[in-house]
């Protein structure tokens, strides 16, 4: 399928350090309405980093950030709004454990984006429908697995009626046999044309919803590539080293 030409989120001479160790020098990234970007790299190349300065929650020390063409610097748009359209799921759910599911899920919508709450139920309830999770809307988290949680945190990002949505890491601290609802539902998202940016390391799953696939290491972009290219024949020997340590079999191995 053909993805848009139109940029929805992009960085461009992204400069970021933390006090002893600069992480990214000069990047540029850009995700394209549709897209579904998948970002590897080894442990510590950057990718959480990237994905917060790409949601304004880590400060930067030189470049811009634009949403929709829009640099985020408070004149052409706020990062109060700009954070509206960008959701973001982590590892760990950050729901609140005094709140029933359902109050958790409109807390934004109604805070942030000042909506009506008869109007947030309607679509909170007909998200949780879809992910199978309405019997659950007046439990509170710590009566929900994992997996369920994930789910929530993800229809809790959804009902804020997001342009893009990043996600870090979201399967990694739960039990094996709920990563996959979790994987499922995000396929079902990039069926259905949302524009994401995910980062994770399950192989199979990235090769399964990815379009195009970011490699990176010390915080530099090594492989830009279509998908379907990077996991038969990724171009670098880091990004073969780095497939392979996934126990990932690399099709044009098979064959040969
Ligand atoms: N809050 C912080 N303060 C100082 N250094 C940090 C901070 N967060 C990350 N770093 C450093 O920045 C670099 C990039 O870290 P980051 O978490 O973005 O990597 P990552 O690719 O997401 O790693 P992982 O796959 O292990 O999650 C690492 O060297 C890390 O030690």
């Amino acid at each position: 399928m053909k993805k848009s030409e139109v940029k929805v989120l992009e960085a461009v001479g992204l400069t970021k350090y933390y006090t002893e160790e600069k992480v990214f020098d000069s990047f540029n990234f850009s995700v394209h309405q549709g897209e579904v970007l998948v970002i590897l790299g080894a442990s510590g190349c950057g990718k959480s980093t990237l994905l917060r300065c790409l949601n304004g929650l880590e400060p930067i020390q030189a470049g811009e950030i634009k949403l929709d063409g829009k640099v985020i610097d408070g004149k052409q748009i706020t990062w109060q709004k700009a954070r509206q359209k960008i959701g973001m799921v982590f590892q760990s759910y950050e729901l609140f454990s005094h709140l029933t599911i359902l109050e958790n899920i409109l807390l934004g919508p109604m805070k942030a984006q000042g909506r009506e709450r008869s109007e947030v139920i309607k679509q909170a309830e007909y998200l949780l429908n879809r992910v199978g999770l309405i019997h659950k809307k007046d439990a509170y988290p710590r009566q929900l697995s994992g997996g369920q949680k994930q789910r929530i945190a993800i229809v809790r990002s959804l009902c804020m009626n997001p342009e893009i949505m990043l996600f870090d890491e979201v399967t990694a601290s739960l039990d094996p046999e709920m990563v996959r609802e979790v994987l499922d539902l995000m396929l079902e998202l990039a069926r259905q044309g949302m524009t994401m940016v995910i980062v994770t390391h399950e192989m199979e799953f990235a090769k399964a919803v990815a379009d195009r696939v970011l490699f990176l290491d010390g915080g530099k972009i090594i492989e830009d590539a279509v998908a379907k290219q990077f996991f038969t024949s990724p171009k670098t020997q880091r990004a073969q080293r780095f497939l392979n340590r996934f126990d990932f079999k690399i099709e044009s191995e098979r064959v040969g």
